[in-house]
């Protein structure tokens, strides 16, 4: 147990994380040191050139990776003092998940998938808020149907709601609109920043699109594993702009040079 004494105000909190890849030849500092919290009710977009750390920060922070230094702290534990069947347990009963590509369950419908989770942890579902859930959604008349049945919007909208129907500290979603259409993803969007607004959820979204980006409250950029900026509030343009910064300086110094640019704006 991380002895914190008052409950934090931040979902999530890394410090000094610093992850490699490959072994001393050809050794990758995916995460170079890195340190960011993430409040409570909060919806941060991480974003970054490819290859600076988005996906091993968000791996990270999951207890999805392990770091080789720093510490993890996620609803007030350490999860580097945890072991591999309390970490299973963290992450089945205090975290959600949203891919891309859904990772549903094709053999079951929208109300099984959406439960999956819970049953797997011996909890019963509670059927008013699954409904609620479902609803909130926007698949209220779909309960019975299967992710085969169902477009990519409205899978994405079952992941949307399995992620959240256990109430998780945190939802770590990566490129959760990559797989679809312009509508759909705006749509999926709208429903993200709901959760947050109205039922104070904690969101952390991996995402390359501008667009993506500006539905949350802020905007962390990565570069060469390190914090490099952060944008409140932001605009599709200030947010193309600052990717854009980051991105031909990560091109102009090369694959061995640094590109922390401090604050974005
Ligand atoms: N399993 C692995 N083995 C070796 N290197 C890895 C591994 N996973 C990631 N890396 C390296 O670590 C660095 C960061 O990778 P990461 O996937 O976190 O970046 P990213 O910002 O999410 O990239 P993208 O936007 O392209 O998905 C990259 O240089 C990558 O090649």
């Amino acid at each position: 147990m991380y002895q914190s004494g008052q409950p934090s105000t931040d979902a999530v909190t890394l410090r000094s994380v610093t992850k490699f890849y490959g072994g001393n030849r050809a050794r990758v500092v995916a995460l170079d040191g890195i340190s960011v919290s993430f409040a409570r009710g909060s919806f941060t977009a991480v974003m970054g050139p490819s290859g600076s750390g988005k996906s091993t920060l968000l791996h990270c922070a999951a207890g999805l990776d392990q770091p080789d230094s720093g510490t993890v702290v996620l609803a007030d534990q350490d999860l580097g003092r945890l072991d591999e069947a309390a970490l299973t347990r963290m992450r089945r009963d205090h975290i959600g998940f949203i891919f891309q590509q859904f990772n549903l369950l094709p053999s079951l419908d929208v109300v099984d998938n959406v439960t999956l989770p819970l049953r797997l942890a011996g909890k019963r579902a509670d059927p008013a808020l699954v409904n609620r859930i479902i609803e909130q959604v926007g698949l209220g008349g779909r309960r019975g149907h299967r992710p085969g049945e169902l477009s990519g919007g409205q899978q994405q909208r079952v992941a949307i709601a399995r992620a959240l129907v256990s109430r998780p500290h945190v939802t770590f979603a990566d490129e959760p609109t990559g797989a679809l259409d312009t509508t759909s993803a705006s749509e999926i969007l709208d429903l993200l920043r709901t959760a947050v607004r109205a039922e104070r959820q904690t969101i952390v979204m991996v995402t390359h699109d501008p667009v993506a980006a500006s539905y949350a409250d802020r905007v962390l950029f990565l570069a060469d594993g390190q914090f490099a900026g952060e944008l409140h509030e932001p605009t599709v343009d200030e947010v193309a702009r600052g990717l854009t910064a980051l991105s031909s300086r990560a091109s102009r110094l090369g694959r061995d040079g640094r590109n922390t640019v401090g604050t974005v704006r």
